[in-house]
């Protein structure tokens, strides 16, 4: 099994995704900023992977911080939660870990120095969690497949694998689950313009694992479902609304539209610290727009003549009512029972 993100030897060290499938390296952050910068630059990607680095880089923050006067450490740890907070917009995972660790922080007792060890405790413990959450997720998203036919073919987009989370995934920990389960025939993955999230990690990720893998371009989708070829569609999510309205890369959309009109089964797989429920629909959701050269240039080579203009966002929002059920480590929720049904995120504090 892949860990894009572990603590080890007293710093964290990170798969570096922008070097696949090209090599397999880490990079090891020993600060704070240096975690800002893997995170804004995509070396650690997917929306809990970046809530567990967030999570990490709040402890290297509070380890950068010569006090021990309390307030003036929390002041301190407050202004690097918002360095990390600025790095990407849509994923709520970021968000909510730095929360979770501001709020531990705050309400530990003790020296500075006790708070800094809960924080290194609570970073683990978020990284663990995240892993029992995904295993979780596959087991459900498992039994939400459709029973016929008994070896299915599921089509996914950008990397919402082990790669993205702690470990095991989620649209693709469904996938793994349907594979040792004996159930997967074939997982078609989507190449994902521009970054090719699809092409470079899920493909690199399925063979890592033995998973048997079709890539295909974007606008190979809506073929495929017409040639019979898919038997549902399962993707990841960087932010729910309250009403199931889902954001997720760029694409995803388009091919819950198709999955639609070929009748198909559309799942959203996401840990509830994916879940928004401050935001009524996604309408609300920030979305990101990152640079024009990720689609005028592929590799080093411009491909697109100059004097064009361009814009680049990097997810879209799929509305709830394309959507079958978004899968979480509590179950398959039909969007609109999400707000109902959802029981409150972990209550522990650290
Ligand atoms: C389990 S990851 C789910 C999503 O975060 C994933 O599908 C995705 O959109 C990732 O986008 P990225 O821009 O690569 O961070």
């Amino acid at each position: 099994m892949l860990y894009p993100v572990v603590w080890r030897d007293d710093r964290v060290a990170l798969i570096d995704q922008t070097r696949l499938p090209r090599e397999l390296t880490q990079v090891e952050i020993r600060r704070s900023d240096d975690m800002a910068m893997a995170i804004k630059t995509m070396i650690v990607r997917g929306a809990p992977a970046i809530g567990i680095a967030a999570a990490y880089g709040m402890y290297l923050g509070a380890r950068e911080i010569d006090t021990r006067d309390r307030t003036a450490f929390l002041e301190r740890l407050e202004a690097i939660g918002q360095m990390l907070r600025e790095t990407r917009p849509t994923a709520v995972n970021l968000f909510w870990a730095i929360e979770r660790m501001l709020k531990v922080a705050r309400t530990t007792p003790g020296t500075v120095e006790q708070v800094r060890q809960t924080l290194l405790e609570t970073a683990q413990r978020i990284n663990a969690e995240d892993l029992e959450t995904c295993r979780a997720i596959g087991k459900h998203g498992l039994e939400a497949l459709p029973q016929q036919p008994e070896k299915v073919r599921l089509l996914t987009h950008c990397n919402a694998g082990a790669l993205a989370t702690a470990g095991y995934g989620t649209a693709l920990g469904v996938v793994r689950s349907a594979y040792l389960a004996g159930r997967l025939e074939r997982l078609y993955a989507d190449e994902t313009r521009p970054r090719l999230q699809g092409a470079k990690l899920t493909t690199w990720e399925c063979l890592y694992d033995g998973i048997p893998v079709t890539v295909i371009t974007d606008s190979m989708a809506a073929h495929c479902m017409q040639q019979g070829m898919i038997d549902a569609v399962v993707v990841g999510a960087d932010r729910i609304a309250a009403n199931g309205d889902t954001a997720n890369k760029i694409g995803t959309y388009s091919l819950a539209l198709v999955a639609k009109a070929h009748n198909l089964p559309f799942f959203v797989a996401a840990p509830k610290s994916t879940i928004d429920l401050s935001l009524n629909d996604g309408s609300q959701i920030p979305i990101e727009e990152r640079d024009a050269e990720e689609i005028y240039q592929i590799g080093e080579t411009r491909v697109v003549p100059k004097g064009a203009e361009f814009y680049n966002p990097a997810f879209d929002v799929t509305p709830a009512n394309l959507i079958t059920a978004i899968i979480t480590e509590q179950g398959a929720i039909a969007p609109a029972d999400l707000q109902r049904q959802l029981t409150p995120s972990s209550p522990k504090s650290s």
